[in-house]
């Protein structure tokens, strides 16, 4: 499954028109019934909700392979609490549910009216808001705008000054928002704009189509009035802007309706936006024989730490070893060495010649050579600090270790503002940069880099001709080729926006490219993994206060849970 652009999307529904014969006012109709589906499942308790113990992250609507949930509410993370159930129900029995639909003029509007048929037609009680003039209705709106007149169901609020909008809009049940869709430019205008303030005012629970009112489906940007939904019904396709911020905080739970679009179809380069699933993740993870040894499961090297943080290290080299690395060593400067050795038992650690400020020293470029050699994989920068001896040694184990190596940390500082030097690593790289790393990568800023995480990771990934992981929440991968490809993750919740939490992240990439995964795709397969071992402790626990160490002793279950998952979803789930 993919994420896509408003302009991928329309290439998509234009190709199903002209090579499929299906004609766009059927993919509306499909969009309208799967927003009447959800509103109804909303309104009677009966869901939406999921149907494997999958994390929080996906879930589908039971015995429906047409309607799948991407992004769980904000705020109700984990399988735990998450296991989807039935939900109280908006509208109590005995009496027909009250819906509101405001529309626009445009195709979201036209879902919207289509939606409002439907509705009306199982008993619920629908009224419709047209916010604009009927003559500018795109002809598939226009029918479904005919066919809501002939049920007696639309109110022109503007030309009928009588119409008791707010009023109205108290009394719904659910309010569902077609006001804007992808077709949106800039802020929304009047008398849009007015009518967005309107339903946020009444406060009642919202349901948005295709995606909230007022948010840029691309960037993720949020230049007006906006919508906040607690359900956004998104179709064919999940919009790339729903998992950016600004606008990832306005869309509640975000659940893909298939309209129709034939499987063939797939959206146009140059570059692709796939969803990192979990099952995905699960159905790629590896699986040692019962005959497996250390030395099968592979030896990595992890090298930072420095005498002010040598926590670094240790969470790294632990998380290798929990993601299932068979034999983990520390290279750190000698100062560093007895702490992270008192951390765990199980890491074998070197101390190396140390500079004055406690990170490495002179020498200690030759002394790691050996451990480099022994080691199928490394990982180079957590806690190593901004030292020259310590760039040096970075750049020198990038460039000629002739293994795979993650670059994390103050590691990628050794190639601030000269990305480019990546390219001529003689075996492939992973970097792990969040917004601010990125940005002195790249020679540019942490607030540039979050106004287009998408476009700064593409860059990213096109000058070092490498594996880029952009941290924060969605997580984006980009593992270069053409067209590019950034992955979106999707696991995770803000337990993670915690010291020491990207280290554990570079240590399971780590493990998995020990245990022989293609680096490109443990990076994707541990971003999952470690985002699902957080929304399993979330939902035990809670998201706040956890650290990063508690993620260590999740993993194994969490490993095991997501294996579970890869195997059991449905083919298209992974
Ligand atoms: N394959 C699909 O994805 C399908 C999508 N459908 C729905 O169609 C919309 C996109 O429809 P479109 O007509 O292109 O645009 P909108 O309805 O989003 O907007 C229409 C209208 O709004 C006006 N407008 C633009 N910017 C502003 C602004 N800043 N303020 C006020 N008004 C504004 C402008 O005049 C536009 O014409 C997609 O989201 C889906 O919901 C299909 O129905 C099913 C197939
Ligand atoms: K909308």
């Amino acid at each position: 499954m993919w994420a896509v652009t408003a302009e991928q999307m329309r290439a998509m529904e234009q190709e199903t028109q002209d090579r499929y014969g299906i004609p766009p006012l059927a993919l509306m109709e499909n969009a309208g019934r799967a927003v009447a589906e959800v509103a109804w499942q909303v309104l009677t308790g009966a869901g939406p909700a999921g149907s494997l113990d999958d994390g929080p992250a996906f879930a589908g609507l039971p015995g429906s392979p047409w309607l799948v949930r991407v992004r769980p509410a904000p705020g109700l993370p984990g399988p735990a609490s998450g296991t989807p159930g039935p939900r109280p129900p908006l509208a109590p029995g005995g009496r027909p549910p009250r819906v509101v639909v405001v529309a626009g003029h445009g195709n979201n509007g036209g879902d919207g009216l289509a939606a409002a048929r439907h509705l009306h037609a199982w008993g619920a009680e629908v009224r419709v808001l047209l916010y604009g003039h009927p003559d500018r209705l795109t002809p598939d709106a226009r029918v479904n705008f005919r066919a809501c007149q002939e049920a007696g169901l639309v109110t022109l609020p503007l030309a009928d000054g009588r119409a008791p909008v707010s009023e109205w809009l108290a009394q719904a049940d659910l309010v569902i928002d077609a006001l804007l869709g992808t077709g949106v430019r800039g802020a929304p205008r009047e008398p849009v704009a007015g009518a967005i303030g309107a339903v946020m005012a009444a406060g009642r629970p919202v349901l948005a189509v295709d995606v909230p009112s007022g948010i840029d489906a691309d960037a993720g940007a949020v230049p007006g009035p906006a919508v906040r939904a607690q359900w956004t019904v998104t179709f064919g396709a999940p919009k790339l802007g729903l998992f950016l911020y600004p606008a990832a905080g306005l869309t509640g739970e975000v659940w893909v309706a298939g309209i129709g679009l034939p499987a063939g179809v797939e959206p146009p380069g140059p570059a692709v936006y796939p969803l990192a699933l979990p099952a995905r993740a699960g159905a790629r993870l590896p699986r040692p024989g019962e005959d497996a040894h250390k030395g099968t499961r592979g030896r990595v090297l992890v090298v930072g730490g420095s005498r002010p943080m040598p926590g670094a290290v240790a969470l790294a080299a632990q998380a290798a070893l929990r993601a299932g690395a068979g034999l983990v060593v520390a290279a750190v400067p000698d100062p560093a060495a007895g702490l992270v050795a008192s951390r765990a038992a199980e890491i074998i650690t070197h101390g190396l010649p140390a500079a004055a400020d406690g990170g490495f020293g002179p020498g200690a470029a030759e002394a790691v050579l050996p451990l480099v050699e022994r080691s199928v994989a490394l990982a180079v920068g957590p806690g190593i600090g901004q030292g020259d001896w310590a760039m040096d040694l970075v750049r020198r184990l990038v460039l000629t270790a002739g293994r795979p190596v993650v670059l994390d940390a103050d590691g990628l500082r050794a190639f601030a503002a000269r990305p480019e030097d990546l390219q001529s690593a003689p075996a492939p790289v992973v970097l792990t940069p969040h917004a601010g790393e990125l940005a002195l990568l790249l020679g540019t800023t942490p607030e540039a880099v979050q106004a287009d995480r998408p476009a700064a990771v593409r860059e990213a990934a096109r000058r070092t001709g490498q594996t880029v992981v952009l941290k924060g929440p969605h997580t984006l991968v980009a593992t270069g080729g053409a067209p590019l490809t950034v992955w979106v993750n999707l696991t995770g919740n803000r337990a993670l926006a915690t010291a020491g939490s990207g280290d554990v992240l570079t240590g399971i990439i780590l493990g998995l490219i020990g245990q022989g995964m293609d680096p490109r795709e443990a990076a994707v397969t541990g971003v999952a993994l470690h985002g699902f071992a957080a929304d399993r402790i979330a939902a035990r626990i809670a998201p706040d206060g956890i650290l990063a160490g508690d993620l260590l002793g999740e993993l194994p279950a969490a490993r095991a849970a997501l294996a579970r998952l890869g195997e059991e979803a449905p083919a298209h789930w992974k």
